[in-house]
């Protein structure tokens, strides 16, 4: 059956999961403009506060998920990877290849959705929470049946968040390590050099205080980051370029080597890339 084509004026989006994921993937589309909150809606599973959370940039929350399926042209799951199946399952009847299905799970491969929603016209996506800010990272892989079209429309509702690239599925796992998982290593080194500045001296406050929005620790990071983007040099030479002879920087910049600092972080991302969420070890066992 040839799917349906989608309208981009006036198509309908819905989650399946009303928890951080979806509300920054949300929270960000409103907020680009790309579509209005009437256009969205979720469903509360147990936690009332996720209600408050969407409400309150105005997306409506129906009373279950079947309501959502119902009223949506595209549907996300935005469950955790181990609730994935049970949802495809229990919604399958609901899921006629007339709407586009969209899975931001990690972990879950395209080929296991399509068995459970009974159809192919899915895109499994990995995206990331700075997306609720305008800067996510997305990356994309189409099903069988999902058009063109279908990936184009994915591709703007998701650039309205941030930036999106297309990868073969097979990348997904290192995806994931790399930018689902990866603000959350760039958190915890803000944290860590905050920390660094106090025990050298610099007030709290200065460094990453209760004003977070204007310590001189974001202001170094978001400079750096920027010049990464901007500058069009390679990152080792922006290094170099701070690094004076006998200077102090090459000083601190010795201590991460000596305490394997590239090494932990390729760690890092290999670990989460091969770290199987547990819906994915129950499948595995059970084949
Ligand atoms: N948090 C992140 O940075 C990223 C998360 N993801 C993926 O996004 C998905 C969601 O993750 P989070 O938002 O972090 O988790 P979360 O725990 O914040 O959200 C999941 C939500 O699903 C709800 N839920 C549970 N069972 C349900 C059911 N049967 N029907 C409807 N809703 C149900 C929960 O109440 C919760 O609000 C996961 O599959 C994760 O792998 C992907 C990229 C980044
Ligand atoms: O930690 C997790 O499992 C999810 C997937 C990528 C980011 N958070």
């Amino acid at each position: 059956m040839e799917a349906i084509p989608i309208s981009p004026e006036s198509y309908k989006l819905g989650f399946i999961g009303a928890g951080k994921m979806a509300e920054s993937i949300a929270r960000g589309v409103v907020q680009s403009g790309v579509l209005p909150p009437q256009r969205i809606s979720t469903a509360v599973h147990s936690n009332p506060n996720r209600r408050i959370a969407f409400e309150s940039f105005g997306v409506g929350v129906r009373s279950n998920n079947s309501a959502v399926v119902e009223a949506s042209d595209v549907v996300i799951f935005s469950v955790k990877p181990q609730v994935v199946k049970d949802v495809v399952l229990q919604l399958k009847p609901m899921l006629s290849e007339k709407k586009l299905l969209v899975s931001v799970a990690a972990g879950v491969k395209l080929k296991d959705l399509q068995e459970w929603a009974g159809h192919s016209r899915f895109i499994r996506v990995m995206p990331n929470t700075p997306s609720a800010i305008g800067e996510g990272a997305t990356v994309m892989s189409l099903g069988g049946a999902a058009t063109e079209e279908d990936g184009e429309l994915i591709s703007k509702l998701f650039g309205s968040v941030g930036k999106v690239w297309r990868a073969d599925e097979k990348s997904f796992d290192g995806i994931t390590g790399l930018s689902g998982s990866g603000p959350a290593y760039i958190f915890l080194a803000i944290e860590a050099l905050a920390d660094g500045g106090v025990a050298a001296g610099v007030p709290r406050e200065l460094a990453l205080g209760s004003s977070i929005t204007n310590c001189s620790c974001i202001f170094h990071v978001l400079g750096a980051a920027s010049m990464v983007t901007k500058s069009g040099k390679h990152p080792g030479q922006l290094k170099d370029d701070i690094a004076s002879y006998y200077g102090t920087t090459i000083a601190g910049v010795h201590e991460l080597e000596k305490g394997g600092l590239r090494g932990i972080l390729m760690n890092a991302v290999v670990a989460a890339a091969k770290a199987k969420p547990r819906a994915v070890l129950e499948l595995a066992s059970s084949l």
